[in-house]
């Protein structure tokens, strides 16, 4: 029973993961897409949780690991069809949140008009921080998120840049499905996302709130698959 367990320890509640897309202009152009006119959405399930001390797996199907940082807002009340005025009440607090991506996958499956599980829902593609309550960050859309890869600045982005901001997002989606208590939702990447290899590390933070380190390692093919 998901009730039981703290909302400080929300990756082991195996609620939903919900990831908006495109949600900063910057990224959207640097991967060449267009500006959304409504959010963008992909699940992922809720196994693809990494905490520090773990590390970031890249599947073995995958060429080119990109690193995303995303702020993640955690669901602390179950939030169906609510109005935006009302959608921070339902807010428990924040994570600092990676969302993985197999970028050449993901390419293949905007090709093919597939979706995009392989390329974002695999084990491991979505790091995050420890909890950060909702009191220790009064304006969530004042941060400024960043992430280094070996010690070297590739993002960062201020919150204020979203297109579309927490409460609409929180109302949007659940006027679509209901938010439960202990979900999770990323809230997209700003820009500069890029490569990481096997043996790179990762350091990530919210400025002045929290930061965490991921190494990253290279995942073999399964041999029962060889040959499928
Ligand atoms: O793969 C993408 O670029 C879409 C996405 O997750 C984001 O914008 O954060
Ligand atoms: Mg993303």
């Amino acid at each position: 029973m998901a009730g039981s367990k703290p909302l400080s320890r929300f990756w082991e509640w195996g609620r939903n993961i919900v990831c908006v897309g495109r949600n900063y202009a910057e990224h959207a152009k640097e991967m060449g897409s267009a500006l959304p006119a409504e959010p963008l959405f992909f699940l992922k399930p809720s196994s693809a949780y990494v905490r520090e001390g773990s590390p970031i797996v890249r599947p073995y199907y995958c060429r080119n690991l990109h690193h995303e940082v995303e702020l993640g807002v955690l669901i602390g009340r179950r939030a169906q069809a609510v109005p935006q005025d009302a959608a921070m009440e339902h807010v428990a607090g924040y994570a600092l949140c990676l969302d993985m991506t197999a970028r050449d996958t993901q390419e293949q499956c905007k090709k093919k008009g597939l979706p995009w599980t392989l390329a974002k829902g695999f084990g491991s593609s979505c790091p995050v921080s420890d909890f950060v309550p909702k009191e220790k960050i009064p304006d969530p859309h004042k941060l400024q998120i960043w992430l280094k890869v070996n010690g070297k600045l590739r993002q960062e982005g201020d919150t204020s840049s979203m297109i579309f901001s927490i409460p609409y997002l929180i109302s949007y989606i659940s006027h679509i499905f209901t938010l439960e208590e202990g979900d999770l939702i990323l809230t997209g990447s700003p820009k500069g996302v890029g490569s990481v290899e096997a043996n790179d590390e990762i350091e990530a933070g919210i400025r002045d709130v929290v930061s965490m380190r991921f190494k990253v390692v290279q995942g073999t093919e399964p041999r029962s698959l060889k040959g499928v």
